[in-house]
């Protein structure tokens, strides 16, 4: 009944909205024949010849009616226009209509940003108005009913949370304090590669050994070292279920008033058995830290969850702490830390095999640095300058959150002189961005040495390079991805020489992403590791 009430309601509105409709000539009122078909639908048998004209429309004053916007189709507006590629349509669609367009998604009104200029207008003006996150039905269940940080609306409860992650959990002491955890992860990385080179011109799946040693290391420092491989597995499985969630369409979010089609086409239950087994899973994590903490060695605090378990018991802490808290949080840090950091390293390992030069100088550096060694630590990343500049080239070109997370106005404000009403919708397209010609040049080619001569950083102070984001949304586990990146890649470089498996050249190898919030690589990373030279 809903269904069909608001497919004729949106068509007739539409039609009468913008066209007068008359008659042919020669033809009255009273020449129209109202008898019906015969059969169990009764539709008018004469068939209905009319001639449309156009509607001469109002000239609206106010500049907001103006935003530049793509041709939308009555009822889905510019959904159709969107392909599995999210930060690619929009990026094709921003070349016709502008770097500030207006989508409208169903019912709810986007504003798309793709270029620098804008987004830094926004922010410097009218960043706490675009504080908050649209309450959509995928964020909703993830945020544990906003008690998170990522995906909770703007307000007392996510600035509690995310004070107590830059305090607690991501501060540059706490990442520091977990490096020996790392040292053995990368430890285990570094023999599953030393195993399959010993073996000679053995292909391996590079993509395979980055993810697990992304999500051990991530789920090590967030849940502790007691997680079984299994779990890990599981988990890891969990965490990349995440990024074509937020693709899945929910009419909710689109046309409140289809909500039930939800339940009708299992997209609900689907969201809610994937959060199941996040909630199983939590269940065992708590009841497993406090196990472990008692018979381990009763300091168990260093891992997140026990950070996190620890401050719920502190009085002094000036605000309760809920489960919930701790369920969002640390959701937070495993969708939000695996599959970004994971996809940063796979780009970098592919962007330095097809710039062999690139790969050439990064070995080069680690030769100057490493004095016969034949691991290198976390002490020595800070020598490697031409390691950090080439892996900021690699989140330029492939950020791996390309559209930041979305955002919503919390009040009407003004963008470029529009105005924009509250409750709107607001993309940053920070993928373009890397791309833009008039901040980088020759934009879509690897020259890690661009970051020599220009002061840009990703810490959220350049607009145009932005791939954690900016302002109050800023990702705050910045410093603790880049370091498990950093050692990762140094010391796969410093002990292995890798070449394509023989018959592949660099030109089959495809740079398309997934679809998803998360933009890793869709074609796996198959490579030959050779065990190199150790100076
Ligand atoms: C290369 C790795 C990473 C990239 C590129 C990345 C990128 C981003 C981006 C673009 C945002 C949205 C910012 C905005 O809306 O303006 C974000 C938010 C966030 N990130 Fe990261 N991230 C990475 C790693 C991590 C890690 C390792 C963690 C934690 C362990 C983390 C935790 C978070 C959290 C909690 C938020 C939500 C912040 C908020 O809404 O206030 N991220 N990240």
């Amino acid at each position: 009944m809903d269904f069909s009430m608001v497919v004729i309601e949106i068509a007739l509105a539409n039609l009468l909205h913008r066209f007068d409709w008359s008659l042919p000539s020669g033809i009255t009122i009273e020449d129209m024949d109202m008898i019906e078909c015969a059969g169990v639908i009764s539709s008018r048998k004469q068939k209905l010849e009319l001639v449309p004209k156009a509607t001469r429309r109002k000239v609206i004053s106010q500049k907001a009616a103006l935003l530049p916007s793509p041709p939308r189709l009555p009822f889905i507006g510019n959904l159709h226009q969107l392909g599995s590629i999210l930060h690619r349509s929009l990026y094709k669609l921003s070349k016709q209509h502008g770097p500030l367009m207006l989508l409208h998604l169903g019912t709810v009104r986007t504003l798309v940003i793709s270029c620098p200029k804008i987004a830094e207008e926004v922010i410097r003006n009218n960043d706490l108005v675009f504080a908050t996150r649209p309450k959509t039905k995928v964020m909703g269940a993830l945020s544990y009913n906003k008690n998170d940080i990522a995906f909770a609306q703007y307000g007392e409860s996510w600035r509690q949370m995310k004070k107590l992650a830059r305090t607690h959990l991501l501060s540059s002491q706490k990442v520091k304090s977990m490096s020996f955890d790392r040292a053995e992860e990368v430890s285990l990385l570094l023999e599953k590669v030393a195993d399959a080179a010993s073996r000679g011109n053995e292909v391996i799946c590079l993509t395979e050994i980055l993810n697990s040693y992304v999500t051990n290391v991530i789920t090590r420092e967030v849940l502790g070292s007691w997680i079984t491989k299994e779990k890990k597995t599981f988990l890891s499985k969990l965490s990349h279920e995440s990024s074509p969630l937020f693709y899945e369409v929910f009419f909710q979010d689109f046309f409140p008033n289809l909500k039930w089609l939800d339940v009708l086409r299992g997209s609900d239950r689907k969201l809610k058995n994937y959060m199941k087994n996040w909630d199983a899973l939590f269940e065992e994590i708590i009841k497993n830290h406090s196990r472990e903490s008692k018979e381990v060695n009763g300091n168990n605090n260093t891992y997140f969850i026990g950070t996190l378990l620890e401050l719920q018991k502190d009085s002094s802490l000036g605000f309760v702490l809920t489960n919930d808290n701790i369920r969002g949080l640390t959701l937070d840090m495993i969708i939000a830390g695996i599959d970004t950091t994971f996809a940063t390293l796979d780009w970098c390992m592919t962007e330095l095999v097809r710039h062999p030069e690139v790969m050439n100088k990064v070995k080069d550096e680690l030769k100057k640095v490493v004095h016969g060694e034949d691991k290198i630590s976390e002490e020595l990343l800070d020598q490697l300058s031409y390691l950090k500049v080439f892996i900021k080239e690699v989140i330029r070109l492939h950020p791996p959150s390309p559209l930041l997370l979305p955002r919503e106005s919390l009040e009407e404000c003004q963008i470029q002189g529009y105005n924009i009403p509250k409750q709107n919708r607001l993309v940053i397209n920070a993928w373009a961005f890397g791309r833009d010609k008039s901040y980088w040049e020759e934009p879509e080619i690897i020259k890690p040495e661009r970051f020599f001569d220009c002061t840009a950083d990703y810490k959220g102070k350049d607009f145009y390079f932005i791939p954690f984001g900016v302002g109050r949304r800023i990702c705050p586990g910045m410093d603790f991805s880049m370091v498990v990146i950093e050692i990762a890649l140094a010391n796969l470089l410093h002990r292995f020489d890798w070449s394509l498996p023989s018959g592949i050249t660099i030109e089959d190898m495809d740079m398309i992403e997934c679809a998803g919030v998360i933009s890793s690589r869709k074609q796996k990373l198959e490579l030959v590791p050779k065990a190199s030279k150790v100076y």
